[in-house]
């Protein structure tokens, strides 16, 4: 089961304190979560039509690895991977380390990677992040966000393994369901991972409180928005 979170990390308050000093990236290299979580993901369950069959666990090349996302990712091209998702924007080292520490702390976010090791090179990614409810005996629901493979290694079923691996890992951790928002043109390929359209309760609404920046390095030309 996730870490039960404290209020005070919820509302990111003293976080900067909280932050071990890195002098040089790597010093400690943590996993997000514990990549243990991987190896037991039986992705018999899933529906999805894996051809060769790949699982987290034995993803099919030796050079390819899928585990929780480190800190070291920073170096390894995670943040250009996300931007061919939306816009980034200049995340700094000390950003992104705060942010990582923020998330590992809250327990409830599983940032999950495949790795290129032969380039050592981020190249899918996918987060399941769970939200506690108090609806269905203070259940857990599941969020799937910000999915992308990177151009050059799309259609080789890397979008469907760290899909299936996520949704897999919220249904291990104990989740009731997990839901995920996608253009129209994603659809067959979450229902072909398992995800419908409920009738009647298909309508995604959002108020958007901020414009994205334009001027932004990572994401210029990308007209995606998460
Ligand atoms: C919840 C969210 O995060 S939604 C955001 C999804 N991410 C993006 O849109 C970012 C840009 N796109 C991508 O990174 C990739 O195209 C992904 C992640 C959607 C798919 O990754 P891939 O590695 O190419 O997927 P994979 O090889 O496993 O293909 C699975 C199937 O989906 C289909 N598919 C993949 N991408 C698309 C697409 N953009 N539109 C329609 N169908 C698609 C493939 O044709 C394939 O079908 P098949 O099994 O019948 O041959």
């Amino acid at each position: 089961m996730p870490h039960i979170i404290d209020s005070e990390n919820v509302l990111g308050v003293n976080f900067r304190e909280e932050i071990p000093q890195y002098t040089t990236m790597g010093s400690t290299d943590q996993y997000l979560y514990d990549p243990s979580l991987l190896n037991s993901l039986d992705f018999r369950k899933s529906p999805a039509i894996l051809k060769p069959f790949i699982t987290a666990a034995d993803p099919g090349e030796p050079w390819m690895k899928v585990r929780p996302l480190r800190e070291s990712d920073y170096d390894k091209g995670f943040l250009q991977l996300l931007s061919q998702l939306t816009a980034v924007g200049n995340v700094s080292r000390v950003d992104f380390l705060r942010t990582f520490a923020g998330m590992k702390a809250r327990g409830d976010y599983f940032v999950t990677v495949i790795e290129d090791t032969r380039k050592q090179l981020i190249i899918g990614a996918a987060t399941l992040v769970i939200e506690h409810k108090f609806i269905h005996d203070c259940g857990l629901k599941a969020r799937l966000e910000d999915v992308v493979v990177n151009d050059t290694y799309r259609g080789k079923q890397l979008g469907k393994l760290i899909t299936v691996t996520v949704t897999l890992l919220a249904q291990e951790l104990g989740c009731y369901k997990m839901a995920l928002e996608c253009k129209d043109k994603l659809i067959p390929f979450y229902a072909s991972l398992g995800y419908v359209l409920e009738p009647g309760n298909s309508n995604m609404m959002q108020i958007r409180y901020e414009t994205v920046k334009k001027n932004n390095t990572n994401g210029a030309h990308n007209t995606n928005i998460s």
